[in-house]
C-alpha cells in the first residue's frame, strides 16, 4: 500500500468531520436499521457491531448474514475482535472500501471473549496487540483504531494507550471501566482515567461510559477534554438521546414504529429488532404483561407492527384520562427524572457505583437501592 492516507487528527476533522457523539459498536444492536435511527437523531458516526475476523474473512454467510451497509451509513467504522494479525487484515481488507476505519476491539469483558481469546482478554498481551494494529496501519487503506478498556491504575492506563498509538492507531476509545467491570460489577466508568489517556497521547481520543442523558455528552466532553463521546446503552433505551432539538424524551411506541419503519426498508436481523423493541419499551411493558409476553413470542415484523400499534392504542387512552399531569417529567430531590411511563427512559443500572464522578449516575444508583430497601 503506497497511497497516503489520511492520519490522527485529519482522519477525526476530514473524514469523520470532526464528531462529537458516536454510535458505540454493539453486538446484534448497532446494525444497519438502528445506525440509520441513530443517525437520524444526531448520530456524528457509527461504529458495526464486533464482528469476528476468522469467521469474517472465511465465510461468506456470516458475512452476509452479519454485515450490510448502505451509501448514506457513512462515516462509518466497522469493528473486529481478532487475535491473529493476519486474519484480521484479511478480514479487515473486505470491508475496507466501504468504510472510513477499521477498529479494533480490545474491550469485550464476556466469556466468550475469554474462550476465544480476544477483546479484554489481549489486554496484557501488547506484542500482539501492537502487531495487529501496525500490520493494519500499513497494509489497509483506511485508518485503524482501537477501543480499549482501562488498568486498575492510570499509569499503566496510559502506558498501554501510548503503545497503541505508536503501533500506529490514528483514534483511540476509551471504555472508563475495567475489564472485571461487568454483569453485577459493572459500576461506573472512571472518567478521570479518560481524562488521563487523552493529556497523554496526541491522536484524537473518544470517551465512553456513563452517559444517561443528553447532556451527559457534553459534561463528558468538558470533564474529560476529549474529541468526542460515545454512547452504547443509553441510545438503545433513547435513541434521540444524540439530539440536542428533543428536550422531551420519545413516547416509547413512536419510536419503535420508527424503527420498524426502516427494518421495512432494510434487512435486519430478527434477533436485532427484538432485543430493540424491549428495550425502547422497557418502562411500557411492564404496565401491558400481555404485550409484553406476545413481544417475546413474536417471530415477523408484520407481529412486531401489531404490537406496536396495540401498544399505541392502550396506552393513547391512558394518556387520554391521566393527561398532562403524569407527562411532566417532574424532577424529584435527589434529581432523577421521573417521566410517564410511556416516554423512552434510560436504565438504572442496579449496582452501587465503586468510584466515578457523575452526578446523576451516583443519584440512579442511589435511587435503585432507596427503591430495593422499600
Ligand atoms: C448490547 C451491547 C452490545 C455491545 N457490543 C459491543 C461490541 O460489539 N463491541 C464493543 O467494543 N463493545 C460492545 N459493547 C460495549 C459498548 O460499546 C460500550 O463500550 C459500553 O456499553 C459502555 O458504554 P455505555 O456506558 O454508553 O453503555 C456492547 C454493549 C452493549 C450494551
Amino acid at each position: 500500500m503506497t497511497q497516503t492516507k489520511l492520519e490522527g487528527y485529519e482522519f477525526f476533522n476530514k473524514t469523520l468531520k470532526s464528531p462529537k457523539m458516536i454510535l458505540a459498536p454493539m453486538v446484534d444492536q448497532s446494525e444497519l436499521a438502528w445506525r440509520i435511527l441513530s443517525r437520524r437523531y444526531g448520530a456524528d458516526v457509527c461504529v458495526t457491531p464486533m464482528f469476528h475476523a476468522k469467521l469474517f474473512s472465511e465465510g461468506k454467510k456470516y458475512r452476509d448474514e452479519q454485515f450490510s451497509t448502505n451509501k448514506e451509513d457513512r462515516p462509518l467504522i466497522v469493528q473486529f475482535c481478532a487475535n491473529d494479525p493476519d486474519i484480521l487484515l484479511k478480514a479487515a481488507k473486505l470491508v475496507e472500501n466501504e468504510c472510513d476505519a477499521v477498529d479494533i476491539n480490545l474491550g469485550c469483558p464476556q466469556h466468550i471473549a475469554k474462550r476465544g481469546h480476544y477483546g479484554s482478554f489481549l489486554q496484557d498481551e501488547w506484542e500482539l496487540i501492537a502487531k495487529m494494529t501496525s500490520l493494519l496501519h500499513k497494509e489497509l487503506a483506511v485508518p485503524v483504531t482501537v477501543k480499549i478498556r482501562c488498568f486498575p491504575t492510570i499509569e499503566k492506563t496510559i502506558e498501554y494507550a501510548k503503545m497503541i498509538e505508536a503501533a500506529g492507531a490514528q483514534m483511540l476509545t476509551v471504555h472508563g471501566r475495567l475489564r472485571e467491570q461487568k454483569g453485577h460489577n459493572t459500576g461506573l466508568a472512571d472518567w478521570d482515567k479518560i481524562k488521563a489517556v487523552k493529556e497523554a497521547v496526541k491522536i484524537p481520543v473518544v470517551a465512553n461510559g456513563n452517559i444517561l442523558y443528553h447532556e451527559d455528552i457534553q459534561r463528558c466532553l468538558d470533564y474529560t477534554g476529549c474529541d468526542a463521546v460515545m454512547t452504547a446503552e443509553a441510545s438503545l433505551y433513547n435513541p434521540t438521546v444524540f439530539s440536542s432539538e428533543i428536550k422531551f424524551p420519545p413516547y416509547t411506541f413512536d419510536v419503535a414504529k420508527e424503527y420498524l419503519d426502516i427494518c421495512k426498508t432494510v434487512k435486519t436481523n430478527g434477533s436485532s429488532i427484538k432485543g430493540h423493541l424491549f428495550k425502547m419499551l422497557q418502562p411500557t411493558l411492564p404496565h401491558h404483561k400481555e404485550l409484553r409476553a406476545r413481544l417475546g413470542k413474536a417471530r415477523t415484523l408484520d407481529e412486531y407492527f401489531e404490537i406496536v400499534e396495540e401498544l399505541k392504542t392502550l396506552v393513547t387512552k391512558v394518556i387520554e384520562e391521566k393527561g398532562e399531569e403524569e407527562e411532566q417529567g417532574q424532577v424529584d430531590e435527589k434529581g432523577i427524572r421521573k417521566y410517564a411511563y410511556w416516554r423512552c427512559q434510560p436504565y438504572f443500572r442496579p449496582e452501587l457505583p465503586k468510584n466515578g464522578n457523575h452526578e446523576s449516575n451516583k443519584r440512579n444508583a442511589e435511587e435503585t437501592i432507596d427503591k430495593e430497601e422499600k
